[in-house]
């Protein structure tokens, strides 16, 4: 059997305390493959972002473990954790993003120069023309909208190849026919080189390009799809989840 890219074993997340606690991940067990593009989905505050958040490093959770690539998080001091979300993950998250003071090819550069390394001009050229921005190289990301932004983090992880790359609503603010160039992008990681894409999306249609699709509700794993995926299949089963027919008490 081989080990996930990335696994969450019984992973708790609680954010506040006392009679303001909130459980937003409830003990969730899932292993992400090496080669496989997932949709994680759920109605609003169910714990998609809290997933996300905890299977990158970016947040501790307050029990279970994660393992990605091969090592267990919570055995990492933060400068280790810094350094293997720098080497071994990409994102491609709104908020969490791009160095405002580099320009969009220093952006895509950045990992690489950071681990030591010195990524040919051609490569990073040939990267950000992949997303559509080859004429937008000097560009800094406060001349770029919030779309040309994701795609800037897409060329990064085009180019460094980490372990897993981690998607945040990429399209949510994107219109259909630049949906469709990311998520083209995000499937062309996973088939032509075998990297581990993990996507919380809202939309059915971003879902669909998925090899599975992970549905959490009230921080729990309720349902899930793979094989043939469709939109409206997608639809039609978060729409039940939300609706309570598939729930945590079913
Ligand atoms: N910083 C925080 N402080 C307190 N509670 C939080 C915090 N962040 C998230 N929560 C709560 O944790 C639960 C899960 O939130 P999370 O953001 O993971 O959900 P989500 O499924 O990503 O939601 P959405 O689709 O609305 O972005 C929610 O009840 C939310 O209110």
């Amino acid at each position: 059997m081989t080990t996930p890219t990335v696994l969450l074993d019984d992973v708790r997340a609680v954010y506040g305390a006392g009679t303001r606690q909130v459980t937003a991940l409830a003990g969730v067990t899932v292993g992400f493959d090496r080669g496989t593009f997932t949709a994680v989905m759920g109605p609003s505050g169910s714990g998609k972002s809290t997933l996300l958040h905890c299977a990158a490093g970016l947040d501790r959770p307050a029990a279970g473990t994660v393992t990605v690539d091969g090592t267990r998080l919570d055995d990492l001091d933060e400068d280790a954790l810094t350094r293997l979300r720098r080497d071994r993950i990409g994102f491609v998250f709104q908020a969490f993003n791009l160095v405002s003071t580099l320009t969009a090819a220093q952006n895509v550069a950045l990992p690489q120069r950071l681990a030591g390394r010195r990524p040919a001009d051609d490569d990073v050229a040939a990267a950000l023309t992949a997303v559509g921005l080859g004429d937008r190289a000097d560009h800094r990301p406060s001349e770029l909208s919030g779309g040309e932004q994701q795609r800037v983090a897409l060329a990064r992880a085009l180019i460094s190849r980490p372990a897993v790359v981690f998607a945040d609503e990429p399209t949510g603010a994107l219109d259909s026919s630049t949906s469709r160039q990311v998520l083209g992008l995000l499937r062309a990681l996973v088939d032509e080189h075998a990297q581990t894409v993990v996507m919380v999306t809202h939309d059915p249609v971003a879902a669909a390009w998925a090899d599975r699709v992970v549905i959490l509700a009230d921080g729990r794993i309720v349902d899930e799809l793979d094989g043939a995926i469709t939109a409206e299949t997608v639809a039609a089963r978060t729409a039940a989840v939300e609706a309570g027919v598939v729930g945590p008490s079913c």
